[in-house]
């Protein structure tokens, strides 16, 4: 078989042949194997290979490219998958004066993407991603392109510069005129009016936090936004937000193939959480951490200025810890951090009270850092809140900072008789709700950018996205099929734990465990299964089993 970087791979002379109606597919077979076929739940499995000359609903299945060397692409799809016939047009790029002087300015067909980058010399080339950029050829003409943004979810640092950066990006980069933003979200596409936006509208936006077109969560409902989309003949839209944004992408993508519009739907990472997998990190995720030290520094300065001080900061993480724990590498101030993904108890040997007797002992005082979701299981029933979930379908959850504050102070004033000074300071909304730093306003201008280079070229049904330090289009059910989290078996935890010198809660046992399901896991995925041990052996996950079994 014939590598995807073979010469004679060439989708744009592939494309132009399908406008001839002759079918491009021979030609495109000659290259590489194409499938349009199941995936396992790792998504890197290719089991099936269908033909592509077959049935439309073959398009709706995810698009496997394989090559030498266990090389495989993740490819996005394409407007022409169901829609053969779109005639293309010279990218207007090349004529603006500020892109035709860069040499190469246009993206090779063939480029792509790892999303491992550390690999062993036998190992497979594994999964790759289409590498975002301009194409050479694009499927819209500058006048007939009606572009609609909308913002969902929980606030992030960073929206307004992404809804600045597609307006302007549209605007200046291809000519594009018409681009509305939708108003509060999802709901925004039926129930709202619009806002027609230009390049003067969001000159300044970036600057402020928030979302200047509003957001919501719930209220999604597919086929009236399909409705709405359609009904306003509009062809490109750009979904600004978090994992259940994302799903309702998928969905909306899915009900514009089915209904064979020519729309393209693109989606842009945003979760303060950093939940999204396959990305690096989301936007607005170092403005964040940045703002969270801000709370940890006075709760330092709070807990060390007086007898047995401890300050309490509790940080944003549902379901992911990650704000937490970079917020806690980046101060050094803190003596422990609590996540939702490391289970920790309260009382006996090795729990959480013994620890903090022992740093006030040793210190006088000290700072502990806890994500929202850290601890849930261990609030008492009665405290839980009676609605289990807001509109979008998110556990809400009990302000587990208040009941640590409350256990700790009970625990050294009614049990051990101890005077402690505690200063619990919940900064919780205003690490989200300020503008992007100057490194997330560069990060987001290149995620916009790309989000509209991809529509343009009539790719659809992706998330552009950061991955290992370069911009791709990731196919939605790459996003949306699972959560990411902090893994406790990995070397940043255990430089966390290294830093704060806290107990890990866990047992050896436990460990063991996490770290089988992390190999088996790795192992789906087309990873590495082994482990380096301190001699530079490896040691495979049946190995790692055996030793759990046998303790
Ligand atoms: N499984 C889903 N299918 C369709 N839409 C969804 C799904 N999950 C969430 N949504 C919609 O996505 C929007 C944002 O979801 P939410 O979970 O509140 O925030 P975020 O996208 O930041 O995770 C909401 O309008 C919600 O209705
Ligand atoms: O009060 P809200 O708006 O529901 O937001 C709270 C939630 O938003 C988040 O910051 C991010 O959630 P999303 O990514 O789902 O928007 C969570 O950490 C937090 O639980
Ligand atoms: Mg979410």
């Amino acid at each position: 078989m014939d590598s995807i970087l073979s010469p004679n791979y060439n989708p744009e002379l592939c494309l132009l042949d399908s406008r001839s109606s002759c079918s491009w597919f021979p030609i495109f077979r000659k290259s590489f194997t194409v499938h349009f076929g199941g995936l396992g739940k790792s998504g890197f499995a290719v089991r099936s290979s269908t033909s592509v000359m077959g049935s439309r609903e073959d398009y709706s299945k995810p698009k496997i490219v394989t090559g030498d060397y266990g090389y495989v692409l993740e490819d996005v799809p394409h407007l022409t998958d169901y829609l053969p016939h779109l005639p293309t047009y010279p990218n207007p790029l090349q004529d603006n004066p500020a892109y035709s002087v860069v040499k190469q300015y246009f993206v090779h067909v063939d480029d792509t993407v790892p999303q491992k980058i550390v690999v062993h010399k036998d190992s497979p080339r594994g999964v790759h991603f289409r590498r975002a950029g301009p194409r050479q050829k694009v499927y819209f003409e500058s006048d007939e392109v009606h572009a609609c943004i909308v913002t969902c979810g929980g606030l992030c640092p960073g929206l307004n510069t992404v809804i600045r950066e597609l307006v302007c990006g549209l605007y200046h980069m291809y000519g594009v005129k018409r681009v509305l933003g939708i108003d509060g979200g999802y709901r925004g596409f039926y129930a709202r009016n619009t806002i027609p936006l230009t390049p003067k509208v969001v000159n300044d936006i970036h600057k402020r936090g928030g979302t200047i077109l509003g957001t919501s969560r719930g209220g999604h409902d597919t086929v009236k936004i399909v409705d709405s989309i359609q009904d306003r003949g509009i062809n490109q839209v750009y979904i600004i937000g978090g994992d259940g944004t994302q799903k309702g992408a998928s969905v909306i993508f899915e009900e514009v193939r089915r209904r064979g519009l020519k729309v393209a739907v693109v989606g842009i990472p945003k979760t303060i959480d950093n939940d999204i997998p396959v990305i690096d990190k989301s936007f607005g995720f170092d403005t964040a951490v940045e703002e969270a030290q801000r709370a940890i520094n006075a709760a330092h300065v709070e807990a060390e200025s007086i007898e047995n001080g401890i300050g309490l900061v509790k940080l944003m993480g549902r379901y992911s810890g990650f704000i937490a724990m970079h917020a806690t590498l980046a101060s050094r101030d803190v003596d422990c951090c609590l996540i939702p993904e490391s289970p920790f108890y309260l009382e006996g040997e090795g729990g959480l009270f013994e620890y903090i007797e022992k740093r006030l002992k040793e210190h006088g005082h000290m700072v502990i850092v806890i994500a929202e979701g850290a601890g849930q299981e261990l609030l008492s029933e009665s405290i839980r809140t009676m609605t289990k979930q807001d509109a979008s379908g998110n556990k809400l959850l009990q302000d587990v900072g208040l009941w640590l504050s409350q256990s700790i102070k009970d625990y050294f004033s009614k049990r051990k008789k101890m005077t402690i000074n505690l200063k619990y300071i919940d900064p919780t909304y205003m690490i989200r709700a300020i503008p992007s730093n100057a490194s997330d306003n560069v990060y987001c201008t290149l995620l916009a950018q790309s989000a509209v280079h991809g529509a343009m070229a009539g790719y659809t049904g992706y998330t552009s996205g950061l991955v290992n330090g370069r911009q791709t289009y990731i196919p939605f059910y790459r996003i949306i099929e699972k959560q990411h989290q902090v893994v406790i078996t990995d070397r940043m935890w255990a430089r966390l734990l290294s830093s704060t010198h806290q107990p890990s809660f866990l047992s050896a046992k436990d460990i063991m465990e996490d770290k089988i399901e992390e190999s088996l896991k790795e192992k789906q995925e087309g990873g590495q299964t082994y482990q380096l041990l301190d001699n530079g052996n490896c040691r495979s996950e049946v190995l790692l089993k055996e030793e759990v079994t046998s303790q």
